[in-house]
């Protein structure tokens, strides 16, 4: 929905139409992330109250069921949902209403908040709170994982077993998820998958598979330095079997933007890291390697099907 129209006819000057008031709805995570959420909740209070906008705090729940506002929202016509936490709020939020006529915003909480840094969105609650109440909303695409919505990267291999233990522990924040990250490359042993991309296929041993829409896992740790929100392109990261010693510094390479994007040929097998875009993706995943969804764990699936949602939702983001 816009919030206001920009027209422009020959010899009239453009003129800014107020088609309707803003109602935002903020989501709080209460476990997300590790910073305290209290002083910004006062904050938008307050805000709120002195420019007397609409605004209603609610918190998120666990199981990601927000169906409960797509009455809300067509009822009372609220025109703004805001994420108050990490990825995973975003893609149980975003997932459940993009369908609807709503702008949706961020205030980065999580642990690695990679949506929004992908999106530029200030790491600062009150700059990105106030980029909510001035900022204008772009089209931005999401996927789909076998049917699943996704709005940022998806992963199967390493970075999803990382996901898996990360889950279970009740300590968030990037020290847990770098120690778990730690533990698992200890562990770590390539899974196999065959891979298909527009009718050509070839199987892989690797380590991890990266689907990214957003350029980064979080934390600014860009897996796909040249992803973008809106180019109607999956960024693709396979990495593949190599000497172990070798694999913290060829992912280094890949983080760096040294490893520049590829066409897929047949040698695939002679590269470290394979690094494409495609707008879908099939993975056979034949040694049931964990999989996950913007950070969260998702059952495994032996046949993965990749495709991108071209221009899904509208971000506020600057
Ligand atoms: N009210 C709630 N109580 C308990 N858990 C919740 C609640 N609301 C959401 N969650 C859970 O919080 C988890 C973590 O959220 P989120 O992914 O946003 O934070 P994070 O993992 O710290 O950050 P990031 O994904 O950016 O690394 C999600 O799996 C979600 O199911």
């Amino acid at each position: 929905m816009e919030l206001t129209e920009t027209i422009q006819q020959p010899n009239v000057q453009r003129v800014a139409i107020q088609r309707t008031e803003r109602k935002i709805i903020y989501l709080v995570n209460p476990v997300s992330g590790t910073a305290k959420k209290e002083t910004l909740v006062s904050l938008i209070e307050k805000i709120s109250n002195e420019k007397g906008l609409h605004c209603e705090i609610m918190p998120t729940n666990k199981r990601g069921n927000y169906d409960f506002l797509i009455d809300k929202i067509q009822k009372e016509e609220i025109t703004d949902i805001v994420i108050i936490g990490g990825d995973g709020t975003v893609n149980h939020v975003v997932g459940a209403l993009y369908n609807e006529p709503v702008n949706f915003g961020i205030i980065p909480y999580g642990s690695g908040n990679g949506l929004a840094r992908a999106a530029g969105i200030p790491s600062k609650p009150k700059l990105a709170f106030e980029l909510i109440l001035n900022g204008g909303a772009k089209y931005v695409d999401a996927f789909s994982v076998n049917g699943h919505f996704a709005c940022m990267l998806s992963g199967v291999g390493f970075d999803a077993k990382v996901a898996h233990d990360f889950a279970a522990k009740t300590t968030r924040g990037l020290l847990t998820y770098t120690q778990q990250s730690i533990i698992n490359y200890f562990k770590a042993q390539p899974y196999q998958f065959e891979i298909e991309v527009d009718n050509f296929s070839f199987f892989s041993d690797a380590f991890f598979i990266s689907v990214a829409n957003a350029n980064q896992f979080g934390n600014n740790v860009t897996i796909a330095p040249e992803a973008k929100l809106n180019d109607g392109l999956l960024d693709i990261v396979v990495v593949q079997k190599m000497n172990k010693a070798k694999l913290p510094f060829a992912v280094l390479q890949q983080i760096r933007g040294n490893n520049k994007l590829q066409h897929l040929v047949e040698e695939v097998t002679n590269k470290n890291i394979l690094y494409f875009q495609t707008p879908e993706i099939k993975i056979k995943n034949l040694l049931n390697a964990p999989m996950h969804i913007d950070g969260e764990p998702i059952d495994f699936a032996p046949q993965i099907n990749v495709e991108i949602i071209k221009n899904a939702y509208r971000l506020i983001r600057p």
